[in-house]
């Protein structure tokens, strides 16, 4: 392994010097740290995390290299990748190639050999900010150089980035077993194994551009909507909430992961906010406010709805009584809501989780139920 200078620069102007890990480059976007001790290829190839740069609190990663099985869409999307320790050796039966040698395939620039959790412990006390890393040729720019591109860098606050990662055309995934009936999904940053538990469950899954219409989201004659995790600020997204309270007004059954959570939360007329450094790992405890059942789930959002929690509130947009279903245990955000009037919820977290862990599966069942019961209401 070549060991080649590089650097982390925060906008605070710390620095963190450390080894070229990667393609070769400058890469810029909000430094986040992420937890999770395992599923580091589900963690990049997540199309959530556009725009970041993605700190491992985990000391050493790249271990298992990377296969085929594990990725969560088509391509790595973080802008950039941190390290401790990038692993030397590749050991794993289902591995065909080292990480390191992907991300330099997809142009992905890293950085390694640095102390994460001193980053870590910066970005928990001063928020998320913005960064930059830096090797090649670019760790040979001034400090001041450096430090003016990343203070270039646009803010996570008021971003819409959906345009990015959504399907161009629309495509279908076929049910597993017996149809149910179809599903309309608006990809907003979709994850493969969505798809997979939805089709699981059942339904036809249609995955719709972001730019889909109400009408064109009809003709396909869809039982449900269901609105994906993905990138950018929720309060950027006002063409998406306005589809979704068209949605509501049908009666049609909804569900919506991570950022489809967020836009539930605003077509029933609450506001986001953006959380000092966000949610980001696999050990996240939310307690179901019904059963009263703790879960361990996976998290990555860096924004959250702003709802009463422990109590039932009337829907400011007016769609009757919502109820915060979930709420974290750790800082008590908002981390699932539930309509009672009309046949919509949505939970902040990732029941898809597919390194795991795997409490919240159940969701899906709880959507594939919420439609049955709504079918069968309706004749
Ligand atoms: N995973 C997601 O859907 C993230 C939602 C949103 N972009 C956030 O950061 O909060």
């Amino acid at each position: 392994m070549t060991c080649e200078a590089a650097v982390l620069v925060l906008e605070d102007g710390t620095r963190y010097l450390g080894q070229a890990y990667g393609a070769r480059g400058q890469r810029l976007g909000e430094v986040v740290f992420a937890t999770g001790m395992t599923g580091y290829q589900e963690t990049i190839t997540d199309p959530s995390y556009v725009g970041q740069i993605v700190v491992m609190t985990a000391p050493h990663i790249g271990n298992t290299g990377v296969n085929d099985e594990d990725p969560e869409s088509s391509r790595i999307w973080v802008s950039g990748f941190v390290v401790r320790d990038a692993s030397r050796v590749v050991s794993n039966y289902r591995a065909n190639g080292s990480l390191d040698d992907q991300l330099t395939e997809q142009s992905i620039v890293g950085i390694s050999g640095v102390d994460t959790r001193a980053i870590t412990r910066r970005l928990r006390d001063s928020g998320s900010m913005r960064g930059g890393i830096f090797s090649g040729t670019d760790a040979e720019l001034s400090h001041e150089e450096q430090l003016t591109a990343v203070k270039d860098t646009a803010q996570m606050t008021g971003r819409s980035l959906s345009s990015k990662v959504s399907t161009a055309e629309t495509y279908v995934v076929d049910a597993i077993g017996e149809s149910i009936g179809r599903l309309a999904v608006l990809d907003l940053g979709v994850k493969t194994s969505t798809l997979n538990y939805l089709a699981e469950r059942g339904f036809e899954v249609h995955v719709l551009p972001q730019t889909v219409s109400f009408d064109e989201m009809l003709a396909i004659e869809p039982v449900a909507v269901f609105y994906s995790n993905g990138p950018g600020d929720p309060s950027a997204s006002d063409a998406h909430v306005a589809l979704l309270t068209e949605v509501l007004k049908k009666g049609l059954p909804f569900f919506g992961i991570c950022f489809g959570n967020q836009l539930l939360g605003r077509a029933l007329g609450y506001g986001t906010y953006k959380l000092p450094f966000g949610h980001r790992g696999i050990n996240q405890p939310v307690i179901d406010v019904n059963t009263l059942r703790t879960e361990i789930t996976s998290h990555n959002h860096g924004f959250a709805v702003d709802a009463p929690v422990g109590e039932i509130s009337q829907s400011p947009a007016g769609f009757g009584r919502v109820e915060v279903s979930h709420v974290n245990l750790n800082d008590n955000v908002v981390e699932g809501l539930r309509a009672l009037d009309v046949p919509a919820f949505s939970v902040q977290y990732h029941p898809e989780a597919a390194s795991g862990p795997h409490d919240a599966n159940y969701l899906f069942d709880r959507f594939r139920d919420l439609v049955l019961e709504n079918a069968k209401d309706s004749k």
